[in-house]
């Protein structure tokens, strides 16, 4: 790490931080992390600001709840999650603006680019976007399920040069701190493999979501976005003088020297193929030059997806040929694939158009 570099970062901040004993919002660790944020906006380095703490937050509205149900969870999070946003605007002295988005919002192309120009926008403007995920609407279903993810989701779509992950511990270690005593901190990480999953555990307060496994996971899409990843401890306002300095004061991981280009990015880490297409194995059409693929060539279909929803094709011996938006419904093309008269599947084809479109579709090598 150079000095602050960096022209545009998210920073990831975790339920620890805001509601550290479920007793509402404080901004005791927040101080640090608010001047740390107007200090790289000082330096003209933007900042998009995803929180997580809305359950922690609303946790103390529900007496006496100590292993709340999911439902209830949902409802906590509709009642921190006003308290969340209000406690860190008091902090700053420009104004900060709140995006809720679900999993079923980024994984769909046209609110993602929705989401994405709202982000910019508000950048622009000279605001603070403060990013959650909208627990209290979203399903199993539906949601990214913990922000460390969604943060390197918001990275890639706000185009960021760095993903900083403030949370209750300094970083990677060996093994989970908290429990053992030998635990040694990992400071760079260039090849987030197995070796490295299998250091991290899940989330040992229950409030935080994921622990160290989600914070893996994001590293991985940030970095293959060509996004510098770091995971920091929060609690430490020695934490952001040195990140302001360059230095790395938590786990850094290194990013690609050629990042996936932005299609298969989004395809592979932000939407995630819902079901496969499956293709005989010596199928040779050229999927991105204009040549379609039809229901001729489709010998199954798997999954439960929706027009617009991303999907893999592949080859039946399981060689990966593209990700792409679907346009028909798996439901559809089952249908289509079951009809024996295949001047009907043609002609249904001639009406709907391609199955998959050639304007979004990520060839794998
Ligand atoms: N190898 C590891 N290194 C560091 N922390 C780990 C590791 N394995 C599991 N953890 C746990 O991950 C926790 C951080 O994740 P989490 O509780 O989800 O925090 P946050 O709210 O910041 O997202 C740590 O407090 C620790 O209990
Ligand atoms: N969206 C949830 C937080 C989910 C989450 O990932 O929490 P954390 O592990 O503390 O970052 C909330 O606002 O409570």
């Amino acid at each position: 790490m150079a000095d602050l570099h960096w022209k545009r970062i998210v920073v990831k901040v975790g339920s620890a931080l805001i509601a550290p004993h479920k007793q509402g919002c404080s901004s005791h660790y927040l101080l640090g992390i608010a001047q740390f944020i107007a200090n790289c906006r000082a330096n003209g380095c933007e900042v998009v600001l995803v929180s997580s703490g809305s359950v922690a937050a609303g946790w103390h509205r529900f007496n006496g709840i100590d292993t709340p149900s999911v439902s209830v969870k949902k409802a906590m999070a509709a009642a921190g999650q006003a308290d969340m946003m209000a406690t860190w605007d008091k902090l700053f002295d420009f104004p900060t603006a709140q995006l809720l988005v679900t999993h079923g919002d980024l994984r769909n192309r046209e609110r993602y680019i929705s989401i994405k120009n709202t982000i910019f926008s508000l950048l622009e403007h000279g605001l603070l976007p403060i990013i959650n995920e909208n627990d209290a609407v979203t399903t199993d279903k539906l949601k990214v399920g913990d922000n460390d993810n969604l943060s390197a989701m918001v990275a890639a779509a706000a185009d960021a040069d760095a993903l900083i992950i403030c949370s209750d511990v300094k970083g990677l270690y060996t093994k989970n701190p908290n429990i053992h005593d030998d635990a040694k901190l990992i400071k760079q990480v260039s090849d987030i493999n197995d070796n490295i999953y299998s250091m991290a555990g899940g989330a040992t307060s229950d409030v935080g979501t994921g622990g160290m496994r989600t914070k893996i996971e994001a590293a991985e899409k940030a970095i293959s976005h060509g996004i510098e990843t770091v995971i920091v401890n929060g609690f430490d306002g020695d934490t952001f003088t040195q990140l302001l300095k360059g230095q790395n004061p938590g786990t850094l991981f290194t990013p690609f020297e050629h990042p996936m280009q932005e299609h298969l990015h989004w395809m592979t880490h932000t939407s995630q193929a819902q079901g496969e297409l499956i293709v005989e194995n010596d199928f040779d059409g050229n999927l991105d030059q204009h040549t379609p693929l039809t229901s001729d060539d489709v010998v199954a279909v798997t999954g439960n997806f929706s027009v617009g929803d991303t999907v893999l094709v592949r080859k039946g011996d399981g060689t990966k040929l593209a990700k792409a938006r679907s346009n028909y419904s798996s439901c559809l093309l089952n249908f289509i694939a079951e009809q024996e008269d295949r001047d009907f599947a043609n002609d249904v084809q001639q009406k709907t158009g391609a199955i998959i479109s050639d304007k979004n579709i990520a060839i794998l090598e």
